[in-house]
C-alpha cells in the first residue's frame, strides 16, 4: 500500500470559515480542542484520513495581522509553518469577495509560496447567486495562480468532500506521521504534552535547555473513570537532565504535580501522570520533517 501524508495550511481572514471547514473535514470536538494548541510556528488544528492519505492541517495566527512593507523575511516569519505546508488553502468569503485583507495575503503569498501548491476556497457559496460566484473566481484566479478552485459551503457540506479527496491526492508519498490508531485523541495527546512543558518553562526559567521536547507516550483510560497519562521528556545532552531532575527529584516532581493539577480541571477527572527523562541526542534529525513545519509535538517540543 502507498501511503501518503503532509500537512495542508488553511488559511483566511477571520470569519472565513476555517473552523466550520475543519470541522467538516476532521470532526467537531477535534478542531474545538485543538484551538488550545500552539506550536513555535504553526497549530495544528486536526489530522483527517483519507483514503490511504494522513492530511494534518495547520493555521497560521499571524498571517492576518496588519503589517506594511514586509520584507521576506518578515512575511517568512509571520506565515510561519503555513509557509512550508505541502498544500495551502486560501479561503475566501463568497459575497464579500476581494478584501483588502485577501488582496493583502496574496501579495504576501506569493512571497512564500515558491514550489507550494495553492488552492482557492471559495466558502459560504451559499449565500451568493452562481453568476457572482463564478465572476469571483475568475477575478481571483487572475491576481493568482491557484492549481484549483473549490466552491464551498462548509456549513452545508457543499464541496467539503472533494476538496478533502483533493487534498489527498496532493501530498508526498510519505509514511503517516501519526499512528492512526492515536488521530481520534492526538489534540489531547498533545494538549497534555504542551503542559507538561509550559509548567517545565515556569520552573526552569532560563535554565530550561533548549532542545527539549514532550511527548506523550501512552495514554490509558481506566475503568474507574481516571486517566493514566505517561510522558517522556527528551533531551538532547546527559547533562540536561540533572537539571530536569532536580535534587533528588525535587523538579522533575515538582512539574508532575502542577501538570497533573492543571490536566485534572481540564479533562475534569482524576489523572494520573507519570513523566520520565530521558536522552535522545539524535531527535533532531529524526524531527527535521516537524522542526521545519514548527510542528515539533511529535519528536519536538509543542
Ligand atoms: N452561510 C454560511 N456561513 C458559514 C459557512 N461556513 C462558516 N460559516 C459561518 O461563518 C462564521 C465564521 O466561521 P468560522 O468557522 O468560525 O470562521 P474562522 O475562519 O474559523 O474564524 P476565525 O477563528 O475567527 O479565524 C460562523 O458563524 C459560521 O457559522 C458557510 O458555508 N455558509
Amino acid at each position: 500500500m502507498t501511503t501518503r501524508a503532509g500537512f495542508v495550511a488553511l488559511i483566511g481572514e477571520p470569519n472565513a470559515g476555517k473552523s466550520t471547514l475543519l470541522n467538516r473535514m476532521v470532526g467537531a470536538k477535534v478542531s474545538i480542542v485543538t484551538h488550545k494548541v500552539q506550536t513555535t510556528r504553526a497549530r495544528i488544528r486536526g489530522v483527517a484520513m483519507e483514503g490511504d492519505s494522513q492530511i494534518v492541517f495547520v493555521d497560521t495566527p499571524g498571517v492576518f495581522t496588519p503589517r506594511r512593507r514586509l520584507d521576506r523575511a518578515m512575511v517568512t516569519a509571520a506565515w510561519g509553518g503555513a509557509a512550508d505546508a505541502d498544500v495551502i488553502v486560501v479561503m475566501v468569503e463568497a459575497h464579500r469577495g476581494v478584501t483588502e485583507g485577501v488582496k493583502r495575503l496574496l501579495d504576501q503569498l506569493r512571497t512564500v509560496s515558491e514550489g507550494r501548491t495553492v488552492a482557492l476556497g471559495i466558502n459560504k457559496i451559499d449565500r451568493v447567486e452562481a453568476p457572482v460566484l463564478l465572476g469571483l473566481a475568475d477575478e481571483l484566479n487572475k491576481m493568482f495562480d491557484f492549481a484549483e478552485t473549490f466552491m464551498i459551503s462548509a456549513e452545508k457540506g457543499h464541496g467539503v468532500d472533494d476538496l478533502r479527496r483533493w487534498l489527498a491526492e496532493q501530498l508526498p508519498e510519505s509514511p503517516w506521521l501519526y499512528p492512526e490508531d492515536q488521530i481520534a485523541d492526538l489534540p489531547m495527546r498533545m494538549i497534555a504534552a504542551e503542559m507538561t512543558r509550559e509548567k517545565l518553562t515556569l520552573r526552569l526559567h532560563q535554565e530550561l535547555p533548549y532542545q527539549l521536547t514532550v511527548e506523550t507516550e501512552n495514554w490509558e483510560e481506566r475503568k474507574d473513570g481516571s486517566a493514566r497519562i505517561d510522558q517522556v521528556v527528551y533531551v538532547s545532552r546527559p547533562g540536561h537532565k540533572g537539571i530536569l531532575l532536580g535534587k533528588k527529584g525535587e523538579t522533575i516532581k515538582a512539574v508532575g504535580q502542577a501538570a497533573r493539577i492543571e490536566l485534572e480541571e481540564f479533562l475534569g477527572r482524576k489523572v494520573h501522570l507519570f513523566l520520565q527523562v530521558k536522552v535522545r541526542e539524535k531527535w533532531q534529525e529524526e524531527a527535521e520533517r516537524y522542526s521545519e513545519m514548527g510542528l515539533d509535538f511529535k519528536d519536538g517540543n509543542s
